[in-house]
C-alpha cells in the first residue's frame, strides 16, 4: 500500500518500548499460555487453525491492510473478492466445513455469501427431503447456486405469524404462487438478495384449499442464472447504506404471482399433497423455526469469540499505554528508571477490563455446551424424538440475547478504555462494532427472545408437579426445586472468601433467579396481571436464569469429571493444576462481578444481605488483584493473530506507535491535492455541481 508522508525512520517510541512492556507482562504469567491455548481449542482445531492462517495471511487478495480506506462500493467489491477467493481455496486445499468456518472467522468480513452459508444451506439441510437436498443443496454447496434468506418483511420482522407474504397452492398446475399482497410484505433485510443471490429461502403463509397454514419455507429461483437478472415478476434490490455490516448486500424483494413447482416447498417436517391440496402437519409445529435455533445457538458461540477479540485488543493495549506516574506506587524499570505507569496498572482500569476477560471465557465455556446439547437435538430429531427442542429454543433464545448484550456492551466499554486511539479504526474496534452490532437484533431481539425464556419457566413454575419431574431432567432449572423447599433462607456468607464457593456461588443465583420466577407467578396468578405489564419482570427472570447457566457452566468445567467424559480438551485442564486455579480466579470474577451488576435484584430477594454486598466487593477487588499477573497471558491464550485483529493497538508485538504513525501515512486523503482558496471557483463547479 502506498504511504503518502514519509516519516522520519529514525524516530522510535520512548522507552520502554511496546514490545518490552508486553514481554515483562507474559513473564509473569503462573501459567502455560500454550497449554491454556490448547485446552480452548484441541490439539487437531489448533494445528488446523493455524495451518489455515499461514495460508489466508499469505494471499494477496485477502490481505486486509487497504480496508480501513475503503468506502461501501469498494468494500463490497473487496468482500465479494474475499468470498469467491475463500471458495477457490476451500476447493484447492480441500476444507471441509469446519476447516471452512476457520477461514470465513480469520477473514472477518460478512460477504455477499454470508447468508448463503450460514441460513441458506442450513436452512435446506435441516428442512428439505432427501429428494430436495439432491436438486437444491448439492449445487448451492458447490456454489452453483447462490441463495439468501427472506424471511423478514418491511412490515414485520420478529412477528413470524404476522408476515404477510402468501404462497398459495394451485391444484391445476401443482404450483405455489408466491405474491406480495402489500407494501408491508415486501422482504426486507435478507442478507445476500440486494445483488448477488439467484435463489431464496421465503418464508411465506401457505395457503391450501382456502386455509391459511401460516409461514413455512419454500426455495425460490428469483434471478436467471445467465443474466442475473431477477426473474419476470420479482423486483429486487440493495436496501442502501446501514450502520454497518456495509459488506453484505441485504436487499428487498417484491413478488407479483410469481409460480414456483410444488416440489419447492421445504417438505420435511409438513406437506401439500399433490392435486387436493391436503396439508399434512409437522411433529411439532415450531419445526419451520429451525434455522433461528441453529443460528441462535452460533450467535452464543460467536459472543464468546467477540468478547476475547475485544479484551485481547484492551488489555494488551493498556500494557503498553502508559500515563502520570503512580507517585505511591512508581512504576520502576529494571534499570531502576522511574517510568509513566501502564494504564493496566490502574484499577480502575482493570475493573473495566478484566470482567470481560471472564465474559469471554465464561460464554466460550457454554457456547461449547450449547453446541454439544444442538448436535445432541439433530441426533435425536434425525429419530423422531424432538423432545429437546422446547428446552433448546428456551436456552437458546436467552442465552443469544444475554450474551450478545454483554458483548456489544463490553466490545463499547473496551474500546472506551483504549482513550482517544480507541476512536480511530485503527484500533481495530470500528467495523468490529459496527458489524457486531445487529447480533442482539437479528435472530430475534433480544428483548423479545426473553420472552420465549421466561414463559417455558413461567409455564414449568406453574405447573409445579411437572416442574419438579422436568427438573430432574433439565439441570437448567433444579434450583427452583432448592428455592421452593425453603424461600425465607439466607445466605450463609460470613468473610469475603466465602464468595469463592462455587456452592456459595450457585446458591445466591439459584435462589434470586427462583424468588423473581415466583413473584412474577404470584402476580400473573393471584393478581391477574397481563403478560405486557410483567414484560419489565419478564426481562428480568431471563437474564436471571441465564446468568445462572453460564455461572453453573463454568463451574461444571473446572470440577473434576470422570476421565470417559473428558475430551482432551477438559483432560489439559484438568491435568494442570496452575490452569486450573487461574481459570479458577477467572470464574469467580464472572460471577462475582455479575452479580454485583445486578446487586439490587439479589438484595431484593432478602437472600442477601448489605453486609454481605459489602463483602462482596471487597472480593471482586482481590480477584483483580489475582488476576492481575496473568491478564496479558490470559487474552494470549485465546490466540487471536494480528491478520484478525487488523488493530494497531492489540498487535502481539506491542508496536502501536509505530503501527500508528505508519497506518496514518496511508490514508488516500494525505495523498490528494486541494485548493482551499474559499473564493475559487473550482470547488463548485467540479465536486458541487448536483446531478439528478
Ligand atoms: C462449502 C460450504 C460451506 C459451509 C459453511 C457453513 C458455515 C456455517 C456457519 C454458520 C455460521 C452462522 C453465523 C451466524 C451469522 C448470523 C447471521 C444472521 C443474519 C440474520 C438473519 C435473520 O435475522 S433471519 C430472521 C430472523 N427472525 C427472527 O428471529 C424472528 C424472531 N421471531 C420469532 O422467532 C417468533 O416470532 C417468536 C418471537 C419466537 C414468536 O413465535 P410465534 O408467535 O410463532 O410463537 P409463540 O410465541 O406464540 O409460541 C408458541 C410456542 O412455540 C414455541 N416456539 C417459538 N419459537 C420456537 C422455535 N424457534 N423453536 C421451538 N419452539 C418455538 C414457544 O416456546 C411456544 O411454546 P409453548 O406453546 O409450549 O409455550
Ligand atoms: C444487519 C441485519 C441483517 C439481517 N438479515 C436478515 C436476513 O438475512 N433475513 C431476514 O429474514 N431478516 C434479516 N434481518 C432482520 C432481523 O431478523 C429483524 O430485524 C429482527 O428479527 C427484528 O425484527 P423487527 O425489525 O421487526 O423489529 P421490531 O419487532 O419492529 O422491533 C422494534 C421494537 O419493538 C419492540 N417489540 C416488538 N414487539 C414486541 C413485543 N411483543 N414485546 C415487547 N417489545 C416488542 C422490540 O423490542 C424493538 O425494540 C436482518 C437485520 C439486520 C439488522
Amino acid at each position: 500500500m502506498t504511504s503518502y508522508i514519509k516519516i522520519p525512520s529514525h524516530l522510535t517510541p520512548s522507552d520502554p518500548q511496546g514490545s518490552e512492556l508486553l514481554a515483562r507482562e507474559r513473564s509473569k504469567a503462573t501459567f502455560d499460555v500454550n497449554e491454556l491455548t490448547l485446552a480452548l481449542y484441541g490439539s487437531e482445531e489448533l494445528s488446523r487453525f493455524k495451518k489455515i492462517l499461514k495460508i489466508l495471511e499469505s494471499d494477496p487478495i485477502l490481505d486486509k491492510s487497504n480496508i480501513y480506506y475503503m468506502g461501501r462500493t469498494e468494500l463490497f467489491k473487496y468482500a465479494l473478492r474475499k468470498d469467491k477467493r475463500i471458495i477457490q481455496l476451500a476447493a484447492t486445499h480441500k476444507w471441509n466445513v469446519d476447516e471452512f468456518k476457520i477461514a470465513s472467522r480469520l477473514v472477518d468480513m460478512s460477504g455477499p455469501y454470508s447468508i448463503h452459508q450460514s441460513m441458506f444451506l442450513p436452512t435446506i439441510l435441516g428442512q428439505g427431503t432427501e429428494e430436495q437436498k439432491r436438486k437444491f443443496l448439492n449445487p448451492a454447496i458447490r456454489h452453483e447456486i447462490i441463495g439468501c434468506y427472506a424471511q423478514t418483511e418491511l412490515g414485520h420482522g420478529s412477528n413470524v405469524q404476522g408476515l404477510e407474504t402468501t404462497s398459495t397452492y394451485i391444484p391445476e398446475t401443482d404450483e405455489f404462487e408466491i405474491h406480495t399482497p402489500h407494501l408491508t410484505a415486501a422482504k426486507w433485510w435478507a442478507g445476500g438478495l440486494g445483488r448477488t443471490a439467484n435463489h431464496s429461502v421465503v418464508m411465506a403463509r401457505l395457503i391450501t384449499n382456502g386455509q391459511d397454514k401460516g409461514p413455512h419455507p419454500f426455495i425460490v429461483q428469483i434471478r436467471d442464472l445467465t443474466t442475473h437478472e431477477p426473474l419476470p415478476g420479482i423486483t429486487i434490490g440493495d436496501i442502501g447504506p446501514k450502520f454497518g455490516f456495509n459488506t453484505t448486500d441485504n436487499g428487498f424483494m417484491l413478488f407479483d404471482h410469481v409460480r414456483i413447482p410444488r416440489f419447492n416447498m421445504l417438505s420435511k417436517f409438513s406437506k401439500v399433497t399433490k392435486g387436493t391440496g391436503e396439508y399434512k402437519n409437522p411433529p411439532n409445529e415450531k419445526l419451520s423455526y429451525g434455522t433461528m435455533v441453529f443460528v441462535r445457538s452460533v450467535i452464543i458461540f460467536n459472543a464468546g469469540l467477540a468478547l476475547a477479540r475485544a479484551a485481547t485488543i484492551s488489555v494488551r493495549y493498556s500494557a503498553v499505554r502508559r500515563q502520570f506516574v503512580d507517585k505511591e506506587n512508581p512504576m520502576i524499570l529494571p534499570n531502576g528508571q522511574v517510568v509513566e505507569t501502564a494504564v493496566l496498572d490502574y484499577t480502575m482500569q482493570q475493573y473495566r477490563l478484566f470482567p470481560v476477560i471472564a465474559q469471554a471465557y465464561a460464554i466460550y465455556f457454554t457456547g461449547e455446551i450449547i453446541t454439544n446439547l444442538y448436535k445432541q437435538y439433530i441426533d435425536q430429531s434425525s429419530r423422531g424424538d424432538f423432545s429437546l427442542l422446547a428446552d433448546l429454543h428456551a436456552s437458546t433464545s436467552g442465552l443469544k440475547s444475554l450474551t450478545s448484550d454483554i458483548a456489544v456492551d463490553s466490545i463499547e466499554d473496551c474500546r472506551r478504555s483504549c482513550g482517544g486511539h480507541g476512536y480511530s479504526n485503527f484500533s481495530g474496534f470500528t467495523r468490529f462494532y459496527q458489524d457486531y452490532l445487529p447480533n442482539t437484533t437479528w435472530e430475534g431481539d433480544n428483548y423479545i427472545l426473553t420472552q420465549q425464556t421466561a414463559r417455558y419457566i413461567i409455564h414449568s413454575k406453574q405447573q409445579s408437579e411437572e416442574f419438579s419431574l422436568r427438573s430432574n431432567e433439565s439441570p437448567t432449572i433444579f434450583y427452583m426445586l432448592r428455592y421452593l423447599s425453603n424461600p425465607s433462607q439466607k445466605c450463609t456468607v460470613i468473610s469475603p472468601s466465602d464468595f469463592k464457593n462455587p456452592e456459595v456461588q450457585l446458591a445466591i443465583y439459584g435462589y434470586r433467579a427462583a424468588y423473581l420466577i415466583a413473584r412474577a407467578v404470584d402476580q400473573i396468578d393471584n393478581h391477574k396481571k397481563s403478560w405486557n405489564s410483567m414484560l419489565v419482570e419478564i426481562n428480568r427472570i431471563s437474564r436471571a436464569h441465564c446468568q445462572y447457566i453460564l455461572v453453573h457452566n463454568f463451574i461444571l468445567t473446572l470440577q473434576p469429571q470422570t476421565s470417559d467424559s473428558m475430551n482432551e480438551k477438559r483432560r489439559i485442564l484438568h491435568n494442570s493444576p496452575s490452569l486450573k486455579t487461574v481459570l479458577t480466579s477467572v470464574c469467580n470474577l464472572f460471577a462475582l462481578h455479575t452479580m454485583e451488576k445486578n446487586l439490587s435484584e439479589f438484595l431484593e430477594s432478602g437472600y442477601l444481605s448489605p453486609k454481605q454486598s459489602e463483602m462482596l466487593r471487597v472480593q471482586i477487588s482481590e480477584s483483580l488483584n489475582e488476576i492481575r499477573p496473568n491478564a496479558v497471558a490470559l487474552v494470549d491464550a485465546f490466540y487471536l493473530p494480528d491478520y484478525l485483529l487488523n488493530s494497531a493497538l492489540g498487535r502481539y508485538d506491542g508496536k502501536v506507535y509505530e503501527t500508528m504513525i505508519e497506518w496514518a501515512s496511508k490514508e488516500p486523503l494525505n495523498g490528494i491535492t486541494l485548493d482551499i482558496n474559499p473564493y475559487s471557483e473550482k470547488l463548485f463547479r467540479n465536486d458541487v455541481k448536483a446531478k439528478i
